[in-house]
């Protein structure tokens, strides 16, 4: 970033805020010119000098260089279609969206025509350097899974697939492709779409998702093998206070994002 960048956030949630308050501490020159929500009309606070906006029609006159989305799959298109149209890059946190191979083909024609870029963090994962450098290579097979709270659960088909509140041990409710788990778990299972997009597809990347009801964390494994050698990636991710189906970390690697655009030295 240079020290013209322009943030604009989608979503001021769970990940939204931690966002604000970590650039807030880390990154006093971020100037973030609008944060979208889905009703502006609900007073909430915004940095100094945001504009507070719901409409993806309003996006253009803030001239926001780098738009950040981290708001759900509805939001994707509307918000990432207006921030690559006013030729802004646009990093994805919903990346469930992205199932749809026509969205994504389209956004990323808009991107192209524009002269911007779709970014996709890591989200709540690590490794994803490793995975996608990997796949340069040829990967033979990457597995998921994806393991949270029972209470991480609540409100998702999860809760017809097993008796989740009265769970008395760990239960894979889940076993399928990545494009299935992410479609169908679209507030848990973003990260699907993450491992895929890296490594081996929608459709050749294998997932499970688990729930523990003695877990406190949210935990990924992934695990991949091909020409490059293979690969485990553990990671046990403390959940976001506002939302503990959301892991900090992806509000971290968002920050990191942020701070790369910056640095002289990207790490
Ligand atoms: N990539 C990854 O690894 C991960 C991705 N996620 C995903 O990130 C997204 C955000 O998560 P989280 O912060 O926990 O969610 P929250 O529910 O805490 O916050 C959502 C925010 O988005 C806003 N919003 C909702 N719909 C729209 C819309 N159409 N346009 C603009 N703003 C909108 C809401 O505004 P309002 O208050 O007005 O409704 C709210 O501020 C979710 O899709 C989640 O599944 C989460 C964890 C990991
Ligand atoms: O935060 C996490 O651990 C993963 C998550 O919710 C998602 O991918 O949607």
């Amino acid at each position: 970033m240079s020290a013209s960048e322009r943030i604009a956030l989608v979503g001021l949630g769970a990940i939204g805020s931690e966002v604000v308050r970590l650039l807030t501490d880390r990154l006093p020159t971020a100037r973030i010119v609008a944060v979208a929500v889905s009703d502006a009309t609900r007073p909430r606070s915004v940095p100094d000098g945001s504009a507070l906006i719901d409409d993806p029609a309003a996006l253009a006159a803030m001239g926001a260089t780098l738009v950040v989305e981290a708001a759900g799959r509805a939001s994707v298109e509307p918000w990432g279609m207006a921030a690559l149209q006013a030729g802004a890059d646009f990093a994805v946190s919903s990346t469930s969206a992205f199932v749809d191979d026509a969205l994504l083909a389209r956004m990323q024609g808009t991107a192209q025509a524009n002269g911007a870029q779709i970014l996709v963090p890591p989200g709540a994962l690590g490794g994803i350097d490793a995975l996608a450098a990997a796949a340069t290579m040829g990967l033979d097979h990457v597995t998921h899974v994806v393991t949270k709270p029972a209470g991480a659960w609540a409100g998702t088909e999860a809760e017809t697939l097993c008796d989740l509140h009265g769970l008395t041990e760990v239960i894979t409710f889940f076993r399928g492709t990545a494009r299935e788990a992410a479609d169908r778990f679209p507030k848990n299972a973003n990260v699907a779409v993450i491992s895929s997009l890296a490594g081996l597809g929608l459709d050749r990347t294998q997932l499970a998702l688990v729930a523990d009801p003695g877990a406190t964390a949210n935990t990924h494994r992934i695990e991949a093998a091909g020409a490059f050698g293979r690969m485990t990636m553990d990671i046990e991710n403390a959940p976001l206070p506002g939302n503990p189906k959301s892991s900090a970390m992806t509000a971290l690697n968002i920050v990191r994002l942020i701070e790369n655009r910056v640095r002289t030295l990207v790490i």
